[in-house]
Parts: C-alpha cells; sequence; structure tokens
C-alpha cells in the first residue's frame, strides 16, 4: 500500500515538474494476447519513468513467475497494477501515465476481451490518438475492425497500427505490409484520416523506444518518436465558453457558486453568459479557484463561478457565453454503442446521462445497424451485445447539446437501464432534430377535469397484467359490467382485439411487445384525458414497460392489477389451444414458454385466480376501487 501511494505522489510530483511539457493522450486498443500489456509496460520502462522500485519488483517477479526465461516479463508490471486495484488501492490503473523529456502521455489501456468495450468507449472519447494492437501472425481480426470503428465513432482520426510479434515472422516486411494495406483499407472507410505503422516486438524491444537492427527496411520513426510526434487533436470547432455544473456551492448564505469544469472556450470575469436549457442570462462576477480568484479559466480548468444576478441555476445546467451558446433540444440523431446484456428495444425508455444531467429519454427509431467488419448498413429492430447503430432518440425535456463532432463533452452520452442502474449504452450527438420545435402542445379550453366532471367520475387507467388464459380478459369484463351497472363510463382495451386494428403490423417479438404497449398506453392515457375510466388487458409482460406506462399518468391514475396464475394452470386451462401449439413449437415466443414474463414487484392489486373465481375477483376489485377513491 504504500508502495503505491509514494509512486501515486512521485507521478504526481513528476506531472506537477512537467507541466509545461504537452501532454497527449492515446488509448491501446487490440485482441487478448495481441502483446498489449507487454508493450504497454515496454513503454512505460523505456520511458524511463517507471518508479525505482517498481522496476525492481518487476525484475524478481519475472524471475519468479515470468514467461520470458528471467528477462524482464514486461506483462507481470501492468497485470500486477490491476492486481493493486483488486486490493482496492486508489490508484487508477485504466490510465497510466509516462513521460519523456519531449512529452507525457497518458495511456487509457483497454482490455481486449469484447466485454470491455465500455471501457473502450470511455477510453476513446477522451483520447487524441489510439494505438491498434495487431499480432502479425493474425493479422486484421473482428476484435480489430470492432476496435477501430469505436475509436472513429467516438472522434479518433489518428491511429497508430503497431503490429507486433514481428519477431515470431522472421521480421518479413513483406507480412507487414500485407497488414498495413488491409488496415488502410480499413481506415479509410472508417473515416480515420492518418495511420502511422509500426512493425515492431513489444517482447524484444523492437522499434518501440530503439530502432530495430532486425528491421532495416522500417525507414518510419519508433512508436514513442511517433507518439511524441504526433499533433495533438484541436477540441473540435472554436467555442465560446461551456461550463457543465456539477454542483452548487452554496457553504453560507452569502456565496453561491456553480462549481464544475471548462468544456471550452474560456470564462472571464465580467463576459455576459446564459444558463441552459432555461435560457436565462447574467455575467460572471467571479472565478474562484482552489489558490485565489482567476483573471480567465480555460479548458479543462475546474472552477467555480459567481454570477452577478440571482438566477436558478442547477446540477447538470451549462454556463455558456451569451453569444455563442450550444443549442437545446429534446430530439437528436445519435450513434449508439450498445453494451447491454439484454437487447436495446426502441420504445423503451432509459437514463439518458449528459455531463452532471440525467434525463428520461427512448430510442425512437433505429435508423441502421452496422456491420464492424463490413461498415454495411442493416436494419434493425432491436440491438445486441456491442452492436452499433445510428437512431433517433427522444428526450422527456430539452438539453443543451453540441454534436460530437465539435464537443466532445457536450457531445457524448449514456444509457443507463432503469432497472439494474447498468450502463447499456454509449452515443454521440450527430445533430438535433428539428421536429422538436416544430411541435407545439395545442391549447384546448375544454380539459380533463371539465370533461371528468359532466361524467361525475374521477378517470383512471386499470391496467391487467398477467400471462396468456390467467383470466386478464375474463375479470376486466366483468369489472367493467360492474362500474358501467354503476353509471360509470368506461372503455376496455383489450390485446387480442387492438391487435386487429390499431397494432395490427406488431408481432410477439421483443421490440413488437414494447411498441404495443407503447401504444397502448398513450392511447388509454387519451381515454382518461376524455374523462373514462379505461381498463386495459394485456399480457404486458415487461416491467418497463408498465413502468413508462405508469410514468403517463397522474397520480393515483394508475391501478396495476396483477393477474396471478401460475403457468401451469394457464396451461392446462389452454382456452384458445395457444399452449399446446408453442410447447409443439408451432408458436415462437410464446410468454411463458419461450419469451418472458416479469411479474409485478408492487402491483397495486394481486387476484389470485386459482383461490378464487372470476366473480368474486371482480367483485372483491371494484369493491377495493370504491373504498380507495
Ligand atoms: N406468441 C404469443 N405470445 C403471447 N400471446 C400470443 C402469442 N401469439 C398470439 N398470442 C395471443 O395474443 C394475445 C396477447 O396479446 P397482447 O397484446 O396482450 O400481448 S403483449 O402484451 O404484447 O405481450 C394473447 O391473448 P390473451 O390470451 O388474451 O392474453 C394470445 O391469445
Ligand atoms: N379465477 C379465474 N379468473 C379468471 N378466469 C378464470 C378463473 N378460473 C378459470 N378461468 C378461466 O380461464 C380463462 C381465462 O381466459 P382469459 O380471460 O381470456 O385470459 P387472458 O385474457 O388473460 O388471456 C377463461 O376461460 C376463464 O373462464
Amino acid at each position: 500500500m504504500a508502495r503505491t501511494e509514494d509512486a501515486a505522489a512521485e507521478v504526481a510530483a513528476y506531472l506537477r515538474k512537467h507541466e509545461t511539457k504537452s501532454l497527449l493522450r492515446f488509448i491501446t486498443c487490440g485482441s487478448v494476447d495481441d502483446g498489449k500489456s507487454t508493450l504497454i509496460g515496454r513503454l512505460l520502462h523505456d520511458s524511463k519513468l517507471l518508479l525505482g522500485d517498481q522496476l525492481a519488483a518487476l525484475q524478481s517477479d519475472s524471475l519468479r513467475h515470468g514467461t520470458q526465461n528471467g528477462e524482464i516479463d514486461f506483462a507481470l508490471l501492468v497485470d500486477g497494477l490491476a492486481a493493486e486495484r483488486e486490493q482496492g488501492i486508489t490508484i487508477d490503473v485504466a490510465y497510466r501515465f509516462f513521460g519523456t523529456d519531449k512529452r507525457d502521455f497518458i495511456v487509457a489501456d483497454c482490455p481486449g476481451h469484447e466485454q470491455y468495450t465500455r471501457n473502450m468507449a470511455t477510453g476513446a472519447s477522451t483520447a487524441d490518438l489510439a494505438v491498434v494492437l495487431v499480432d502479425a501472425r493474425k493479422g486484421l481480426l473482428t476484435q480489430t475492425r470492432r476496435h477501430s470503428y469505436i475509436v472513429s465513432l467516438f472522434g479518433i482520426r489518428h491511429v497508430v497500427l503497431a503490429v507486433n510479434k514481428m519477431d515470431l515472422v522472421d521480421y518479413d516486411q513483406a507480412v507487414f505490409e500485407g497488414i498495413v494495406a488491409g488496415y488502410r483499407e480499413l481506415a479509410e472507410r472508417l473515416g480515420i484520416t492518418q495511420v502511422d505503422a509500426i512493425p515492431l516486438s513489444a517482447l524484444k524491444g523492437d522499434n518501440v523506444q530503439a530502432r530495430s537492427a532486425a528491421m532495416p527496411w522500417h525507414r518510419g520513426a519508433t512508436l514513442l518518436e511517433t507518439l511524441e510526434n504526433a499533433q495533438i487533436s484541436p477540441a473540435g470547432r472554436d467555442l465560446g465558453l461551456r461550463l457543465p455544473v456539477q454542483w452548487v456551492a452554496r457553504p453560507n448564505q452569502d456565496f453561491r457558486g456553480f462549481a464544475g469544469t471548462v468544456a471550452a472556450g474560456e470564462a472571464v470575469p465580467g463576459a455576459r453568459v446564459i444558463v441552459l436549457p432555461s435560457g436565462r442570462a447574467s455575467t460572471i462576477e467571479r472565478i474562484v479557484a482552489a489558490d485565489g480568484d482567476l483573471a480567465r479559466a480555460g479548458r479543462g480548468r475546474a472552477v467555480t463561478l459567481t454570477l452577478a444576478d440571482e438566477i436558478d441555476v442547477s446540477r447538470g445546467d451549462v454556463i455558456a457565453a451569451a453569444s455563442d451558446a450550444p443549442e437545446v433540444a429534446d430530439q437528436f440523431a445519435a450513434h449508439l454503442l450498445w453494451m447491454g446484456d439484454s437487447p436495446l428495444l426502441p420504445g423503451r425508455s432509459y437514463w439518458l446521462k449528459s455531463g452532471a444531467r440525467t434525463v428520461s429519454a427512448q430510442v425512437t427509431e433505429i435508423k441502421h445497424k452496422v456491420d464492424v467488419n463490413t461498415q454495411e448498413r442493416l436494419a434493425a429492430k432491436h440491438l445486441d451485445l456491442n452492436e452499433v447503430a445510428y437512431c433517433n432518440l427522444y428526450l422527456d425535456q430539452p438539453i443543451p447539446f453540441e454534436a460530437y463532432a465539435d464537443n466532445r463533452e457536450l457531445g457524448a452520452f449514456v444509457l443507463i437501464d432503469r432497472q439494474t442502474d447498468a450502463t447499456v449504452a454509449a452515443g454521440t450527438i450527430d445533430f438535433a432534430l428539428r421536429r422538436a420545435g416544430n411541435i407545439h402542445w395545442q391549447h384546448v379550453d375544454v380539459d380533463k377535469a371539465a370533461r371528468s366532471r359532466i361524467k361525475g367520475q374521477h378517470p383512471y387507467c386499470l391496467w391487467f397484467t398477467g400471462l396468456s388464459g390467467s383470466g386478464k380478459s375474463t375479470i376486466a369484463n366483468l369489472v367493467e359490467k360492474r362500474l358501467l351497472a354503476m353509471g360509470h363510463h368506461t372503455y376496455l382495451l383489450d390485446g387480442d382485439n387492438v391487435r386487429h386494428g390499431l397494432n395490427k403490423d406488431l408481432g410477439f417479438t421483443d421490440e413488437d411487445r414494447v411498441e404495443n404497449i407503447r401504444r397502448v398506453a398513450e392511447v388509454a392515457k387519451l381515454m382518461v384525458d376524455a374523462g373514462l375510466i379505461v381498463l386495459v388487458s394485456f399480457i404486458s409482460p415487461f416491467r418497463a414497460e408498465r413502468r413508462m406506462a405508469r410514468g403517463l399518468f397522474g397520480e393515483g391514475e394508475f391501478v396495476e392489477v396483477f393477474v396471478d396464475t401460475p403457468l401451469a394452470v394457464a396451461e392446462r386451462r389452454d382456452v384458445k389451444g395457444l399452449y399446446a401449439k408453442a410447447r409443439a413449437g408451432l408458436i415462437k415466443n410464446f410468454t411463458g414458454i419461450d419469451s418472458p414474463y416479469e411479474a409485478p414487484e408492487r402491483p397495486e392489486i394481486s387476484l389470485d385466480t386459482v383461490a378464487y373465481d372470476a366473480e368474486t375477483l371482480a367483485e372483491r376489485l371494484v369493491e377495493r376501487l370504491l373504498a380507495t377513491r
């Protein structure tokens, strides 16, 4: 532990000393066993910044565990650091720091396994270039193509193609040239404008820092020279100030400051700013930093601003130059990298996090997905793990944004699963869809309250969910009859019926069911707005969509009724003979058989159809409804 803390202090001291040097951020990507750990270890070693005691430890470890006959095993260095993280030590080993006399480097090391695509997206979004590692014996692999695609998706235009393990192909120039030719073709299709190809052996040290005597035919630079001389990508278009507010600092009554890191442009006291999305204007009063007030603060600087006016600013807002502010919109075209274990389903609601702001979002349309091997555009109804696509997104409220090409901070977002809280996608905004600004709510004079009053009732939605044959339709039908007999105005929306009309274009795949429920929920909402008591009787197998439906209604207006019938019972009833067909394989995606049913966790009402008959359940349900409203 002490060793790591010393090391951290040493790194920090080094970085302070070298503050004047330029800093290149890059990522390394490659498949498992391409030799990435060895290469990074070698870079750290050859750049002489490997901290003294780590080197000693490495030497003795290599003798004990190394696979390299007593030579230093650089893979042990990187893997050793990873082991330290597992022990809960705080150094962020995903990012490594090293430097030469010319330049400092931060390398994001992205593991090659597919499940680490998530880390890659994060690493790529802040990198100036990517080192793509290829094993000379294997050539370009699917992983190489996938990683290169992600690299280009996250705006990297400069790739260093490191063809490793040249020692294992007898330093053969033809092997190298063949791989490079293939890669250049790929790069061109991906819009990667610069490719520097280097034949090397990370293990032997050929062309990493020292030129290789074994490959005199390579006239280009070594890897380290290439990294030292690479141009650092500009921050995109020249932009005015953007400060995404991370938190509002209120230490006492007299001070209210807005803290965050300058994402673009420059903050200067006296400058006119507007706060987005509200659009309220003010002037920067002070720039407060840890070591006193600043006269200006540029990109990357963490500061706290105070404004001249008492205006509303919250976490997630963006303080921007009044003369050049980002747009605000709620519909976007964006590239998406899906990282969820369960598929992306259009219409399903996810959290979208952009900077410090979190809003609710749906993918309204997958325009196309991309085959990462061929760059071919394919039609898609859903996205599986690691697929990439171009999509339209709809947010429940407008956010300030910028095209990713112009500003990585305000153009990037992630999607988060609302149930599991897992990050399921990384995205980059392309542009706003104008439709958002063009559709306005039509103001109407007759409203829900007026419509309900004339019907003498409080409208609401009774949402029945359960397996096919559980008894939804039977019970909903009995309940509607009772309510009608009591003088209520009702309407029953039944899955079987709605699927003959409004939803006749939909089948039973997961994505079609999501759309089925989205539409019926919207219809139910309109009917409640019309003042009706609406009974919805759909299997509605997914929690996410039932939650979405609930979100459309006001407090107390959504009553979830779980028609709780075990599969075995529903199957025994088999009113329509569908279970028999499903078991015989004649119907695909049948709920409970080969398509999931996610039972409600906290329904307002649960009906046990095994213990009670339909009449009893309907009667009790109506009693409950009358008692609670
Ligand atoms: N594959 C498959 N899975 C489930 N159900 C199937 C399927 N194919 C046809 N059916 C019939 O369609 C009715 C269910 O439609 P829903 O609109 O309620 O389904 S869902 O909410 O979209 O899941 C359902 O009606 P109920 O039995 O009234 O529930 C079935 O009769
Ligand atoms: N306790 C009960 N509640 C509801 N239905 C029941 C019950 N016991 C038996 N059934 C029978 O089960 C079948 C349920 O079918 P249905 O109402 O169409 O289900 P769903 O709409 O959920 O597919 C009907 O034939 C109904 O008579």
